[in-house]
């Protein structure tokens, strides 16, 4: 009788099911497929790369014995991974990774096999339609856990941090949300965890991105017919960190795509990280089954510091320098600014290069005059919510009428003017101020920012407008 992939393959598992738990051979074994037999190598279908790990992991000598027996010393083992075929794609992405050879996926290589069947996968970060898919994590490595200080106000979303990195996919914190206000950390962190999970599992693929660029990438793929290229690339991720969440408000299309690669991600075990500005509860124009998805882990909030958190991130900070400063002015500078770290650590920047550019001593006097420019130069976050407060109360009417559908000339222009500060003062999305300023779509939004532009330098009345509201607006 010849031997074939079957025969092979019906020996290897009849040898392993004397050998193993019967549960776990139900579970790990009986969904394998065996595929072709060719040079003394069995392939092998698994059903996704989480399975192909936990193979390697638990029961890569068993496997070994087995088909040595059959195939003798020089037998080899491949496995080809089928990928869920969650977007309609006719054909099954596969990817094929030799048995025992976790160095090609170490250096976050994944070979992709370029044949007739499977489509090529091309990688949004490098030039497409290469063979070996490169992923550069994008991860700074200055973004360390050792110098994201701890404090009251940042230890539970650091401790799940650890954990997740401890155990990338393997904790409840899946996926961990970190939110929190402007600079306080949430880059940071996320880095920091992306670079822990790197020097613990160097053969896990790990990748940074900010949901900006996710948004821009996916357009292209989108353009270029791309689409599904671009899933199956984040589809191969075992550690997604996507910065900055709240960016995807009102972008309909990159939500849907995010949502199927979350689940697929999800379902196979891998890590997601997410940031935002602000909790799910609060995220507007958010799709709401994206939004349970998001709470499906941990969210973990990242407070402003007290004081002594912001003092020690300042000494922290100046001795990674190698600048010493005496202790009063650190904590001037710390009791001073309150609620941004990259703010504190712009002040203290400043001061050292004052110091040295005009070669004068650091003292409080010094640090004083900063700190005031300093404080007085960073740019509030305004709140859309705000804004129409001081549009309504400048022209004395309330919010719901400013909101609401009435063409009278002056509630339809205050209404324009609370749209184009909100596009000037705050990051949110022409659909997201649409929505929050009487549930109006993108493209209201975008002919009031227009004609506020065309008004205030064609009307003098209005400019004026446009100048007190800016005023209340930067106090
Ligand atoms: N606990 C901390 N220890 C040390 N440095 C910190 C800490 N928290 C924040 N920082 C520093 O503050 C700066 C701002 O942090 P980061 O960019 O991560 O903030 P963010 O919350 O992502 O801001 P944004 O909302 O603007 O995206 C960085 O230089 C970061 O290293």
């Amino acid at each position: 009788m010849s031997i074939t992939a079957q025969s092979v393959w019906d020996n290897c598992l009849e040898f392993i099911k004397d050998n193993i738990q019967p549960q776990a051979y139900k579970t790990w074994f009986e969904p394998i497929i065996a595929v072709k037999l060719t040079d003394n190598a069995l392939s092998i279908q698994v059903p996704s790369k989480f399975f192909y790990e936990w193979l390697e992991e638990h029961y890569v000598k068993i496997l070994k014995v087995s088909l040595t027996k059959e195939l003798g010393e020089t037998a080899k083992l491949v496995y080809i991974i089928k990928m869920e075929n969650t977007y309609g794609n006719k054909q099954p992405f596969t990817e094929k990774i030799p048995s025992t050879n976790r160095g090609s996926v170490k250096s976050q290589d994944v070979d992709i096999p370029l044949n007739n069947k499977s489509p090529e996968l091309r990688n949004p970060f490098v030039i497409p339609g290469i063979r070996n898919v490169k992923i550069e994590s994008q991860l700074n490595p200055n973004y360390s856990f050792e110098n994201f200080l701890e404090g009251d106000s940042n230890r539970l979303a650091r401790s799940a941090g650890l954990a997740v990195s401890a155990k990338p996919g393997g904790t409840s914190f899946n996926p961990l949300l970190i939110f929190g206000g402007v600079g306080l950390g949430k880059t940071h962190l996320a880095h920091a965890i992306g670079v822990d999970i790197k020097d613990k599992y160097p053969e896990k693929t790990v990748l940074y991105i900010s949901a900006e660029k996710f948004t821009q990438q996916y357009i292209d793929a989108v353009k270029k017919n791309n689409r599904n290229d671009f899933i199956h690339f984040y589809q191969i991720i075992d550690v997604l960190i996507i910065d900055d969440v709240q960016f995807l408000s009102g972008k309909t299309g990159t939500q849907d795509v995010f949502f199927h690669i979350f689940n697929h991600l999800h379902q196979n075990g891998k890590q997601v990280i997410l940031t935002s500005d602000k909790a799910p509860v609060d995220m507007q124009d958010i799709e709401q089954r994206l939004l349970s998805r998001f709470k499906w882990g941990l969210s973990a909030e990242l407070q402003t510091p007290d004081f002594e958190t912001r003092v020690s991130i300042l000494r922290n900070k100046l001795y990674r320098d190698g600048v010493d400063m005496p202790e009063d002015i650190i904590e001037y500078v710390a009791k001073n600014i309150k609620t941004n770290v990259r703010e504190l650590e712009g002040a203290i920047i400043s001061l050292i290069a004052q110091s040295s550019f005009n070669k004068k001593e650091i003292t409080i006097d010094l640090a004083r005059i900063i700190v005031e420019k300093f404080v007085k130069n960073t740019k509030r976050e305004v709140s859309i919510d705000y804004i129409q407060k001081v549009v309504s109360d400048y022209f004395q009417m309330d919010i719901d009428t400013l909101q609401s559908k009435t063409r009278k000339r002056h509630i339809v222009q205050a209404r324009q003017l609370a749209m184009f500060f909100a596009k000037k003062f705050t990051k949110a999305s022409l659909a997201s101020i649409g929505s929050q300023i009487g549930k109006r779509d993108h493209a209201t939004v975008l002919h009031a920012c227009k004609t506020v532009d065309n008004l205030s330098s064609t009307d003098k009345q209005f400019r004026k407008y446009v100048e007190d509201i800016t005023k209340k607006l930067s106090v």
